[in-house]
């Protein structure tokens, strides 16, 4: 007798990764359905629309491997629940990551509900990172491509989700995957990988943002007060940021940094020098902080942390709080950390899970007595 296939909902994005998940799932014997997600509407005066291009990919892959596909529409989602978000951190002059949230809420959240809707068992996505299940336990891995890992980006799944997921080329290199669908003969085996801000795409950020949130612009001050300028408004810059400040040459010749915001004075910080002490923490506070594994660690606990995407492993020391704000002390000062980012956590190749940076500070832990425009307390 044989046995009935598994069905799987393949995230679909007309891009070579979700491509190949889709072929490597057909091979492996599934019964795969593509699925296409438009988020955003994207087309322009012209009525040019990288998404109806994206679609067109899609077809063409899906005929290719002789599997259904759909597309579905989750604009009125992707506003209301990551978009929204996006704004309200930028209005709060932090900088948030909308991939993180989208993937919670829309790709593992709305996408995987349309896809049990479409009778799927588990659904597939492109992402490097991978899944190792142990007694009923998920956890998340780090793609095996150091360079694409993913993981950093799924830290907010919880243990439902993972059960449901499926990332088929989490254990290859990009190269290899190109090299996969060039040789299958995909369409999308030379397309170039997608850029800018998530489903939103290569986008004036300044321009962007600014047909959402009214722009204040304020004064730049150093920390001692010296007046440098004006400034735009507070919400186009970030720690640690360099260009576009639009003063350079003066003091030491060294180049200017964003080292603090001060939201209620509507002042923009600069320091010169990438090295200057305003710019580095020994610590932050972490909210809204999940734990992939059905029980959180026992803490305090030593593990290693990523504060960006692009960012080797730190050394960290994690405390629990009664408030649900976690302590994170750094073994090292670290330079940059940003409120509205996330801090993702690892145990070797495990991904522990994660938080939204809140505040940063240093010495020991916070002194609320003390502030600095760095360690400003959220509103
Ligand atoms: N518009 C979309 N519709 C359906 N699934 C999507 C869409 N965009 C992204 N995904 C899924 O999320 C995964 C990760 O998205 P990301 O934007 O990081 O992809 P990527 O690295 O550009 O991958 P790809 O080469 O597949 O576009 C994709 O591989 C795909 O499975």
């Amino acid at each position: 007798m044989s046995r009935k296939k598994e069905r799987v909902v393949v995230g679909m994005s007309g891009g070579v990764d979700s491509s190949v998940a889709a072929l490597l799932l057909k091979e492996q014997g599934y019964e795969v359905i593509g699925l296409f997600m438009k988020n955003w509407d994207d087309s322009d005066e012209t009525g040019h629309c990288t998404a109806a291009e994206d679609f067109e990919d899609v077809r063409r892959v899906a005929s290719h491997l002789g599997i259904p596909y759909y597309s579905v529409n989750f604009e009125k989602e992707y506003s209301e629940r990551v978009f929204s978000h996006f704004l309200e951190e930028y209005r709060r002059g932090r900088t948030p990551n909308p991939d993180i949230l989208c993937n919670r809420e829309i790709k593992f959240g709305e996408f995987l509900n349309k896809a049990l809707q479409l009778g799927a068992d588990r659904i597939a996505t492109g992402h490097y990172a991978r899944l190792a299940e142990e007694g009923g336990e998920y956890r998340l891995l780090r793609g095996a491509d150091p360079d694409k890992d993913q993981s950093y980006f799924l830290y907010a799944l919880n243990q439902e989700q993972l059960s449901k997921a499926i990332f088929p080329i989490g254990h290859l290199r990009k190269r290899e995957v190109r090299e996969i669908a060039e040789k299958a003969g995909l369409p999308t085996a030379k397309k170039k990988d997608s850029t800018g801000i998530c489903f939103i795409g290569e986008r004036n950020f300044k321009e962007f943002l600014s047909q959402y949130l009214p722009a204040q612009p304020g004064e730049m001050r150093t920390l001692s007060g010296e007046y440098k300028g004006r400034h735009d408004g507070l919400m186009y810059y970030t720690l640690g940021q360099r260009r576009g400040l639009g003063i350079g040459g003066s003091g030491t010749g060294e180049p200017w940094f964003v080292v603090g915001k001060d939201l209620e004075r509507n002042i923009l910080y600069v320091e010169q020098g990438r090295d200057h002490p305003a710019l580095y923490s020994d610590g932050l506070i972490a909210t809204d902080v999940h734990w992939i594994g059905k029980r959180p660690p026992e803490s305090p606990f030593t593990c290693t942390a990523k504060f960006r995407y692009r960012q080797k492993d730190q050394e960290v020391t994690v405390f629990p709080s009664a408030d649900r704000r976690w302590l994170v002390r750094f073994a090292k000062p670290q330079w940059a950390v940003t409120p509205g980012q996330s801090v993702v956590f690892y145990d070797g190749e495990v991904c522990l899970g994660g938080g939204i940076i809140d505040q940063t500070f240093k010495g020991e832990k916070p002194e609320p007595a003390k502030t600095t425009p760095l360690l400003q307390e959220s509103k």
